[in-house]
């Protein structure tokens, strides 16, 4: 796992690296400076535009001036335009400064005219993860300037003007690209700075993992190469019980489609046996649906202890009559997974929560989350109150979203990193809860089932969107569940 280390700790990162490397500061800068380049010229072939760097006094407008120089080398056209008299930048921007070929023009801001041709690169090396203050004076002025301009915008680490762990004071730059160094800062997570990080890309300098968890704290962001290890393997000789028997409960008249298709990506996530209970009339649509999914009639629900695994509450409504939900909890000794009306049921009757089995997952998205912890004013905010949830319900808590969450009773947070925007669609959730539900009946651990459930219900949504982009409907990221398994090489 990838720790997402505290801004404030990235320079002791920096001093250890380079300690342990037998490196210099500079020749970091110089790693860094050839990761951004190499994203660069893969991403846009075209040295006839011209690119413009800014770069403020600090190390991130090192990293720009080193840039400019690597850049100019290939024949890119470069002009750069500092801030600061060279004697107050730091060393490793003096040292950069010092080698720049003497034919790049280098223009000062203050006389800096912001006319620019249409077509144009603006680099933003003005500040990075040294901010330590909202954005005041020359450097909101000049920022307010660049995102003016209609030139494709790229952030060198993080937008200029986002506090590496905490929410923006003010304004800042507005990427179309964020390039960070090694890990990505926690803020850039955060749904108030979507707009100001555009896509973030996360290039490799060098540091390694094990250095980067000596400096984590318990924030880590999930790449794919963590997923193996999680997961289980079959074989030849396993048998439908070794995929586990799991039960979703939900639905209600004339709103069975949620329940139906958590059960249906059960099933696509490889459970070997998947029962679906729905409100007495409906039972039989479920055959209907996909022949795969038995019914569970009411009386079946006294044997709860046959089933591996329980989702709950897609389309189910509001309980107010909660005594099977009382029951179930009390009864049922394994995790269960929680969502959509099983969330919006325990918010109106929190003394439920208090039987909760241990472990078990809730899958809330934003406004479901706060009817369980009270209004939020930020992210920061959200993800404080969902680790202190999640230890004070010994429960694991999925906050849905961009770059979803998982909270652990143990104060860890994981962050994930696939899916898009086109998983906003309705039923999105509800496949969510029947992956990570599967996942629980087939043995996994709920720290593995809400990782991996997270990960290929975010990876099968990028792939189904492949073709389908805005129009994706859920079932499509249902279809997609068994080729995220053949991608990750997960048999
Ligand atoms: N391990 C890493 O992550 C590496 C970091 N490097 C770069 O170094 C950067 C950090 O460099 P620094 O620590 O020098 O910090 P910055 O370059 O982010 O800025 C620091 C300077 O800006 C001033 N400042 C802070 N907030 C301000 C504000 N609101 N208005 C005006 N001035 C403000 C500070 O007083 C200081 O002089 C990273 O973001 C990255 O770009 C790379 O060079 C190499 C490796
Ligand atoms: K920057």
């Amino acid at each position: 796992m990838l720790s997402i280390i505290p801004g404030k700790k990235v320079s002791q990162l920096d001093q250890a690296h380079i300690q342990r490397e037998g490196i210099s500061g500079l020749e970091l800068m110089e790693s860094a400076a050839n990761a951004f380049v190499s994203w660069f010229i893969d991403k846009f072939k075209s040295p006839e535009v011209p690119i413009y760097i800014f770069c403020g006094p600090g190390n991130n407008g090192g990293d720009g001036i080193a840039i400019a120089r690597l850049l100019y080398q290939m024949g890119y056209q470069i002009s750069i335009i500092k801030f600061e008299h060279l004697s107050n930048c730091s060393s490793n921007f003096q040292a950069n400064f010092n080698r720049l070929p003497k034919t790049i023009p280098i223009m000062d801001f203050d006389t800096f005219e912001f006319i620019l041709p249409e077509k144009t690169f603006v680099i933003d090396a003005v500040l990075g993860v040294g901010l330590d203050r909202p954005l005041s004076g020359i450097y909101l002025d000049l920022i307010l300037k660049l995102n003016g301009l209609s030139a494709t915008k790229i952030a060198i680490d993080i937008p200029s003007g986002i506090p590496s762990d905490g929410v923006l004071v003010g304004d800042a730059f507005h990427a179309d690209y964020s390039v960070t160094f090694q890990f990505p800062k926690l803020a850039m997570l955060f749904p108030e700075h979507a707009l100001y990080t555009g896509e973030i890309i996360i290039v490799d300098i060098g540091i390694s993992d094990g250095l980067l968890n000596q400096f984590g704290e318990d924030k880590f962001f999930i790449q794919k190469k963590d997923l193996a290890i999680r997961h289980k393997f079959f074989h030849k000789f396993s048998h439908k019980g070794d995929f586990g028997r799991v039960l979703l409960i939900g639905g209600s008249p004339g709103k069975v489609g949620a329940i139906l298709m958590a059960s249906r990506a059960a099933l696509r996530t490889g459970s070997g046996l998947v029962h679906c209970h729905l409100p007495g009339s409906e039972s039989s649509s479920s055959l209907v649906v996909a022949a795969e999914i038995m019914a569970v009639a009411d009386s079946e629900l006294e044997m709860l202890d046959n089933f591996d695994a329980i989702g709950v509450g897609p389309g189910w409504g509001i309980q107010n009559d909660f005594s099977f939900f009382e029951s179930l909890l009390n009864r049922f000794r394994k995790p269960v997974v929680i969502d959509a009306d099983g969330l919006n049921t325990l918010a109106l009757y929190p003394h439920l929560l208090k039987l909760l089995p241990l472990q078990s997952i809730l899958t809330p998205h934003f406004k479901e989350f706060e009817r369980l912890v009270g209004d939020c004013s930020n992210h920061l905010e959200r993800l404080e109150k969902a680790r202190s949830f999640s230890r004070k319900n010994n429960c694991i808590l999925i906050l849905k979203g961009a770059f979803t969450s998982i909270s652990l009773p143990n104060g860890k947070q994981f962050f994930n990193s696939t899916g898009n925007q086109y998983m906003a669609t309705a039923g999105s959730g509800d496949v969510l809860t029947g992956i990570i539900t599967s996942f629980l009946g087939q043995g996994y651990s709920s720290e593995n089932a809400a990782i991996c459930g997270v990960y290929h219900h975010g990876l099968a949504g990028e792939l189904a969107s492949v073709s389908k982009k805005r129009g994706m409907i859920a079932s499509d990221i249902i279809e997609a569940i068994p080729e995220t398994f053949v991608q990750m090489q997960i048999f």
